[in-house]
């Protein structure tokens, strides 16, 4: 296999590749760019004009998304997947990764779409890198744009497999793209109504991609991930990256919520009311206090069928500390 498909091996040593640049059998170049990025770019006869990111590792102990990453990269190395689009490889936060820890000391997910200006560490200097990676691999025009960005989550949840949409205003969210992460195995999307800081939320917003975080599972260790089936995800990336994606026909049964209200802890006074192994996708009933925080805040579900996602009473003050959803329709969809 060429030395650069293994990239990750090369992250976790904290090595620079000597060779930036290699070519596989079938003229495929791997690009080495920086430290856990890697470009593929097919021979131009065979590109089929898709650019595809799929990001892992921005949390660093999130490590099934990473091992998947690296397979499909090991498949393009050995030359056994023949890829039709250009597809950036990214390993988000590669010191977190080394130390099995979703951070160091801030949240990669809360820093893009301009929050690591205001900021400083090694967090805010990889989100501005990560950003610039994404915004020159998606600068090329008229190519379709694609990013899933790969996480797992703290907790088990009811609903195993789920993909989170951005929200930009003016910009409707595409059916097509629902009923591709259905047949990728997703059964909900949550799908944002404003604004965020993320990773996917900036390549949606500021680069016109497609954008997803994709859930799949509990975070585990390296090594530690059978309990994780990416099986579905991994058929459909191949055939993404080759070219050869089946057709996909409706909703197929995916479940759709939209946010109510995201849960921002104020201060060290938060406190949350739900028990330390609630599941992502738990109910909750009207009436319910589901937190309280400094100046008698308190929050009270008011909503029907409200349901609550990635519950964390440990984030830093000023970030989400939980997402209320609610079920919604697919009206609205492009
Ligand atoms: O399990 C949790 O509490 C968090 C899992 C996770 O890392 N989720 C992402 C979602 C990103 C998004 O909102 O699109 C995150 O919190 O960064
Ligand atoms: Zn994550």
């Amino acid at each position: 296999m060429l030395a650069l498909g293994k990239l990750l091996e090369l992250t976790l040593a904290g090595r620079e590749p000597a060779q930036k640049i290699q070519l596989t059998v079938d003229g495929v170049q791997m690009r080495w760019l920086s430290e856990g990025a890697l470009e593929v770019r097919p021979a131009q006869a065979r590109d089929n004009g898709a650019d595809v990111l799929l990001s892992s590792g921005i949390h660093g102990n999130e490590t099934a998304p990473i091992e998947l990453a690296d397979r499909l990269l090991h498949g393009i190395a050995r030359g056994e997947i023949k890829p039709r689009t250009r597809i950036l490889f990214l390993f988000g936060n590669p010191e977190a990764m080394r130390r099995g820890e979703r951070y160091l000391e801030q949240d990669v997910n809360r820093l893009f779409n301009g929050r690591h200006e205001q900021s400083i560490g090694p967090e805010a200097m990889r989100a501005a890198e990560l950003e610039q990676l994404a915004r020159t691999f998606f600068s090329v025009p008229e190519r379709s744009r694609l990013h899933y960005d790969l996480h797992t989550a703290i907790r088990g949840s009811k609903i195993e497999q789920f993909a989170l949409y951005p929200f930009k205003e003016g910009r409707q969210h595409s059916r097509a793209e629902l009923a591709r992460l259905r047949a990728a195995g997703m059964e909900a999307v949550l799908l944002q109504n404003k604004t965020s800081i993320t990773f996917t939320a900036f390549t949606y917003e500021q680069l016109g991609a497609e954008s997803f975080t994709l859930e799949l599972g509990k975070a585990r260790p390296f090594g530690q991930n059978q309990g994780v089936d990416v099986s579905r995800l991994e058929t459909r990336l191949k055939q993404i990256i080759e070219g050869n994606e089946p057709a996909t026909e409706g909703l197929d049964g995916l479940k759709l919520f939209s946010v109510a209200r995201e849960i921002i802890k104020h201060s060290d006074a938060f406190t949350l009311h739900l028990p330390a192994d609630v599941e992502n996708f738990s109910q909750l009933e009207k009436g319910y206090l589901l937190a309280e925080d400094i100046a008698k805040t308190r929050w009270v579900i008011e909503e029907e069928g409200a349901r609550i996602i990635f519950p964390n009473p440990k984030v830093k003050n000023g970030l989400r500390a939980g997402i209320l959803i609610v079920p919604t329709t697919d009206v609205g969809l492009a």
